[in-house]
């Protein structure tokens, strides 16, 4: 049996430390998770599918769990599959990396895609599209795409990730084609142990700010804004609506609460589920409640087609899902956002906001360059934030 999952004196660092491009990593303030080579490889459009086919797998492989990303379109029209990989080797640690900064080298090229200007217009046109398509919600995002003269490092940039966001969830995917998926987000999509299932949507947003003084009015800003609090409460019904077929019972706080990633203020609402059937899985769970309206909009299929139509790229596996399920049907599966697709030389960076019928062009812009400083923080280019 080629599979080790080993009770490893490994560190957390020291897993982080050893990702390299192609494993699997994924840390959190309580554990790290570093998967290592391929036994087999899973691709399928349908996510449900997906999500059915994994218990066997794992049972005929004798591997203890799979590891993977679904895209942001899992509409029955999509070209991008869900790519799960069953690793070689799993190694689990307790605890949070702890590491020294990398420095790494600046990009040559740097393109905003669409401009921000752009960007602005097709706020403007979502905010007109909401009212004549009837509706609630549609989430927008642009990208930077950067170009260096030597191959990304992305080993760097996930330590940094990592080491810079120790509360939140650190990872690195293997994607089709060679490509990966980096980031570091604070939104969990959901956590299933045993009959316990949790989800952390997060929805409302404010830059976070040097200034102590303006840090701390930007949170009450957002705590007191009625157009997040809508923005909020669309999210949070689509989920409770999504999770309640699956619980015998629910728990859902009257309002959300105020946190903060180092870049931006949130608001998020922590659901807490006992699964009515213990044999629904972690990711069939996550097939089951993506795309959010965090990420897409509401009603699903029509937000997601107006993106489409506004967006000027494919978003590919950004605003999907990215974690792990093992035989037990245990998983956490992470919300792809704070992240970028690295090719060999090139990498793209993306970032969206929620628009609703009260959202201004020039805030939604700037919420997106705040939430590009997750990456640009990690690797160390902080003043590319305005491009
Ligand atoms: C879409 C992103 O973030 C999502 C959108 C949010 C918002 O609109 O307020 C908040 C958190 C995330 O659910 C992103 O970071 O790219």
């Amino acid at each position: 049996m080629d599979v080790v999952s080993s009770p490893d004196p490994a560190t957390p660092a020291d897993l982080a430390a050893r990702y390299q491009r192609g494993d699997f990593l994924f840390t959190t303030a309580q554990r790290a998770l570093l998967a290592q080579g391929t036994i087999r490889t899973v691709t399928e459009t349908d996510p449900r599918r997906l999500a059915s086919v994994i218990p066997g797998v794992l049972a005929e492989t004798g591997a203890p769990l799979a590891v993977g990303v679904l895209p942001f379109d899992t509409g029955p029209d999509t070209k991008v599959p869900g790519y799960l990989v069953v690793p070689r080797t799993v190694h689990r640690s307790e605890g949070a990396p702890s590491l020294p900064r990398e420095v790494l080298p600046a990009p040559v090229r740097v393109r905003a895609v669409p401009s921000p200007s752009q960007h602005m217009e097709a706020v403007r046109s979502a905010v007109a599209a909401l009212a004549s398509r009837e509706l609630r919600k549609a989430v927008l995002a642009r990208a930077l795409d950067l170009e260096f003269d030597s191959p990304v490092p992305a080993e760097s940039i996930v330590r940094n990730l990592a080491v810079g966001n120790p509360r939140h969830f650190t990872y690195a995917a293997e994607l089709p084609g060679g490509r990966s998926l980096v980031g570091a987000t604070p939104e969990l999509l959901l956590r299933r142990t045993g009959r316990t299932v949790f989800s952390s949507p997060h929805a409302g947003s404010m830059p976070r700010s040097a200034d102590p003084v303006t840090d701390r009015a930007n949170g009450e800003a957002l705590r007191t804004s009625r157009k997040d609090q809508l923005e909020h409460a669309v999210v949070i019904d689509y989920v409770v609506e999504a999770l309640r077929p699956f619980c015998r019972s629910l728990d859902v706080p009257a309002g959300p609460e105020l946190v903060t990633t180092p870049a931006i203020w949130h608001l998020r609402t922590p659901i807490t589920g006992e699964l009515a059937d213990p044999d629904v899985t972690a990711l069939d769970l996550a097939a089951a409640l993506h795309p959010t309206p965090a990420i897409c909009g509401t009603p699903t299929d029509e937000a997601r087609e107006l993106v489409q139509e506004l967006e000027p790229f494919d978003r590919d596996y950004y605003a999907g899902a990215v974690g792990w399920v093992d035989a037990a049907g245990d998983g956490e599966w992470a919300v792809a956002i704070r992240c970028a697709e690295i090719a060999s030389t090139s990498m793209r960076l993306y970032a969206g906001g929620g628009i609703v019928p009260a959202s201004d062009p020039q805030a939604e812009l700037d919420e997106t360059t705040a939430k590009f400083r997750t990456l640009l923080t990690a690797m160390g280019l902080e003043d590319l934030a305005g491009v």
